[in-house]
C-alpha cells in the first residue's frame, strides 16, 4: 500500500478509491482512528482585533498587539466557550502575540488553568510581502478592488515579496521568537494562501491530527488566513470556493469530525449568526476603496 502511495498513478489510485469509501483513506492513514464510533471536535478561533486590523493595515508577520475591542472580544470568546460547556486538554497558537494573547485570554474567561500550550511559526498568518504596513483601503484606491482581492484572497498569486529594505522586514526577520524554529534564509518573502497551506498543513497533520485521534480536546487560536487554510482543508474546498470565506476576529468555531476527521457538516460559530455575518462582511469590505 506504501508503494503504491508513493507513485503518482497509485496517488490518483488512492484518491479515487478514497472518494468512493472515505474509510479507506482512514484505515491506511498514517495513525489510526481510535474511536471507531466516536466523533471528535475541534474548536478553531481567529485572534480578536488587533491594533493593525483597527487601522486597516496589511499586517501578515508583523507583531501587532490586540486593541481593547480585540482584547474584549477574545474574553467573549472565552465566556462563549464556557457557555459551551467546552473544555480543552491543550491549546496550539502561533508565534504571534495577537493570537497567543486571544488564547490566553479566552482559556482565562472560560476557566481553563494551566493546560499545556504549544506554539508554532506554522500557524502565523500568511506573510503579506510587500504590502506589509500598508492601508488596505489605500491600496485598493492605489491599484483597484480587483487587484486587492486578488492579493488578499486568491488562492495562489501572492503579494509582492517583501524586500531587504521594506520598513518591516529586519523587525521580523531579526525577531528572536524565531530563533530555533526558523533559520532567517528560510523566512518568507511573501505567502499566497497556497503557500500558507503549504506550511501550515505539516504541523496539523503530524502534531494536531494525532492528539485529535488520541482524544484531546483542543482550541487552536490563529489568523484569518493559516485558519482558512485549515478550513479549506478539512472541507475540501475549492479554490474557488475558498476565496469567499472571511473569518471574524474572535468568534470561536467548532467542527464535529467523523472518526476519519472529516467534519460531519460545516463550522459552527459560537456566536449570534446575524452578529457573525455582519462581521464576515466588514472583513471583506476592509479591501474596498473609501
Ligand atoms: O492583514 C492581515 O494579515 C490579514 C488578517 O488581518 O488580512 P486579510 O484579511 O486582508 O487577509
Amino acid at each position: 500500500m506504501l508503494a503504491l502511495a508513493r507513485t503518482p498513478w497509485g496517488i490518483q489510485v488512492l484518491k479515487e478509491l478514497t472518494k468512493l469509501c472515505p474509510m479507506f483513506s482512514c484505515s491506511f492513514s498514517k495513525h489510526s482512528c481510535k474511536n471507531e464510533k466516536g466523533r471528535f471536535k475541534i474548536v478553531l478561533v481567529r485572534h480578536g482585533e488587533s491594533e493593525w486590523n483597527q487601522k486597516n493595515l496589511f499586517c501578515g508577520w508583523f507583531d501587532a498587539k490586540l486593541s481593547e475591542k480585540g482584547l474584549q472580544e477574545a474574553c467573549s470568546a472565552g465566556i462563549a466557550l464556557q457557555k459551551a460547556k467546552m473544555s480543552f486538554d491543550v491549546a496550539y497558537t502561533s508565534l504571534l502575540s495577537r493570537a497567543q494573547d486571544t488564547l490566553a485570554a479566552a482559556l482565562s474567561a472560560s476557566g481553563h488553568k494551566d493546560i499545556p500550550i504549544c506554539k508554532t511559526w506554522r500557524l502565523n498568518e500568511r506573510h503579506y510581502g510587500g504590502l506589509t504596513g500598508f492601508n488596505k483601503a489605500e491600496t485598493a484606491k492605489k491599484f483597484g478592488e480587483e487587484k486587492v482581492k486578488i492579493w488578499r484572497r486568491s488562492f495562489d498569486t501572492p503579494p509582492p515579496p517583501m524586500e531587504k529594505d521594506h520598513k518591516y522586514h529586519d523587525f521580523i526577520v531579526n525577531d528572536p521568537r524565531y530563533c530555533g524554529q526558523l533559520d532567517p534564509k528560510d523566512f518568507p518573502k511573501s505567502e499566497s494562501l497556497k503557500l500558507t497551506i503549504e506550511r501550515c498543513l505539516p504541523y496539523w497533520n503530524d502534531v494536531i491530527v494525532p492528539q485529535i485521534k488520541e482524544g484531546k480536546r483542543i482550541l487552536v487560536a490563529a489568523h484569518g488566513n493559516s485558519l482558512r487554510g485549515v478550513v479549506k482543508h478539512l472541507e475540501d474546498m475549492s479554490d474557488e470556493a475558498i476565496m469567499g470565506l472571511n473569518l471574524p476576529t474572535g468568534i470561536p468555531f467548532v467542527y464535529e469530525l467523523d472518526e476519519c476527521l472529516k467534519p460531519l457538516g460545516t463550522m459552527k460559530f459560537l456566536g449570534d449568526p446575524d452578529t457573525v455575518k455582519k462581521a464576515m462582511e466588514a472583513v471583506a469590505n476592509q479591501g474596498k476603496a473609501k
